[in-house]
């Protein structure tokens, strides 16, 4: 992020303050309005022509994302895709990066550029399986390039909720300091003061593994999206304990509502006999973790005096009542002073930090001036 002057300035490039950047033409770049759904949504950059002969991966606890760029054979720019596999299927991606690799013009081989934990992991299962130069580039400097990269330059990429308008695409402060809190397998809650100056201010283990781990044990759901789905049409009041349940109405003294959850999977205790309904243990614990994230934040933020608070990661997949419970936290706790930001391609914004600063090729010198 290059500070309050330069959002909305149109500036065509995209520099990172870095040795070894590249450089992406963002003039006129848009998110594809014909991709619908949320695991598709290319990034159309129309007059980006540089040649790209690198790919790049962020391999988390439980995802591998990839990020990578196609030339549009007819006329100029072309477009940044995104792709992502659980981590654990390690044959899917080392394949796919295999095609891509394979597609690439002979006289010159694709390069990876990785991130996340899994870089450093299965630094040698990639380098054996591709015979391809494989660079490594730190997950939270990456985080940092691609939230900036997201927040400047992509139109309609970041936005903050209300119950009205659940995706308000209003002008981006886009200044500093400002909060990363990335909700991954685990949390990770870093403070920026200025392009690539951050500091990791805290974290939790209680994140998005948490919740697909407990979940996975708790109700017949096989997938993300599948648990997501039945939360959507569950009722966490019929396994939280609320105010109302304990006082029998609002406790106005301390501001507390009667519909406030008071205590998470509160009631399951007393009702332990009976068989609890899986829709409403999904959106119990969705509320669960959320809320926890949501308190930490606001407490990190108001301790650092930081008014801004991006949230990333792949737990949050666009899923409206996370969004809600993330951004009602924030301002509940802030009283309306500070606000939630969201991204569209909220799970990549390692992979695209990658993807754009190249770090990777520290380690594996390059094979040409003009590869990228
Ligand atoms: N298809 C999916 N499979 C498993 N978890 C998913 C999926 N989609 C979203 N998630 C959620 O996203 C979390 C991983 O987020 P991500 O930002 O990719 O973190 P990491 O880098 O640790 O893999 C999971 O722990 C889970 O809560
Ligand atoms: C270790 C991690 C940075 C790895 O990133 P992830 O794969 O979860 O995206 C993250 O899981 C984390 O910050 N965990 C919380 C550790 C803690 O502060 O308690």
């Amino acid at each position: 992020m290059q500070g309050e002057a330069a959002v909305g300035t149109g500036l065509a490039q995209f520099e990172l303050q870095h040795p070894a950047a590249i450089t992406i033409n963002t003039e006129g770049a848009f998110i594809d309005p014909v991709d619908t759904t949320h695991d598709d949504l290319n990034i159309l950059l129309p007059n980006h022509d540089k040649r790209v002969s690198h790919v790049s991966i962020d391999i988390g606890g439980s995802l591998a994302k990839i990020v990578y760029f196609t030339k549009n054979h007819a006329g100029r720019g072309g477009r940044l895709h995104f792709i992502s596999f659980e981590t654990e299927k390690l044959e899917q991606w080392l394949s796919f990066l295999e095609q891509l690799a394979a597609q690439h013009p002979k006289d010159r081989r694709v390069r990876v550029v990785a991130t996340g934990g899994g870089a450093y992991k299965y630094y040698d299962r990639i380098r054996s399986r591709l015979d391809v130069e494989v660079g490594r580039a730190d997950e939270m400097e990456c985080l940092i390039a691609g939230t900036s990269f997201f927040v400047e330059r992509i139109p309609k990429e970041v936005f903050s909720y209300t119950d009205e308008t659940p995706m308000l695409f209003s002008e981006v402060p886009g200044k500093y300091p400002y909060m990363l809190v990335n909700i991954g397998s685990g949390v990770s809650i870093i403070k920026v003061t200025g392009p690539q100056q951050f500091e990791r201010i805290g974290g939790s283990s209680l994140g998005g593994g948490t919740l697909w781990g407990l979940l996975s044990q708790l109700t017949p759901a096989n997938s993300y999206e599948e648990m997501l789905e039945i939360a959507s049409t569950g009722d966490n009041r019929n396994v939280d304990m609320l105010v109302g349940d304990i006082y029998g109405s609002d406790y106005s003294r301390i501001g507390l509502k009667s519909s406030t959850i008071a205590s998470s999977f509160g009631k399951v205790f007393k009702h332990r006999t009976e068989k609890f309904d899986p829709a409403d243990i999904s959106r119990s614990l969705l509320y669960a973790v959320s809320n926890n994230i949501g308190q930490l934040a606001y407490l990190h933020a108001r301790y650092h005096e930081i008014g801004d608070i991006y949230f990333g990661g792949s737990y949050i997949r666009g899923h409206t009542q996370t969004i809600h419970t993330l951004a009602y936290a924030i301002r509940f706790w802030s009283k309306g002073e500070k606000t939630a930001y969201f991204f569209r391609h909220e799970g990549y914004l390692g992979a695209v930090g990658a993807f754009i600063s190249q770090d990777g090729l520290i380690e594996s010198p390059r094979s040409s001036p003009e590869a990228e």
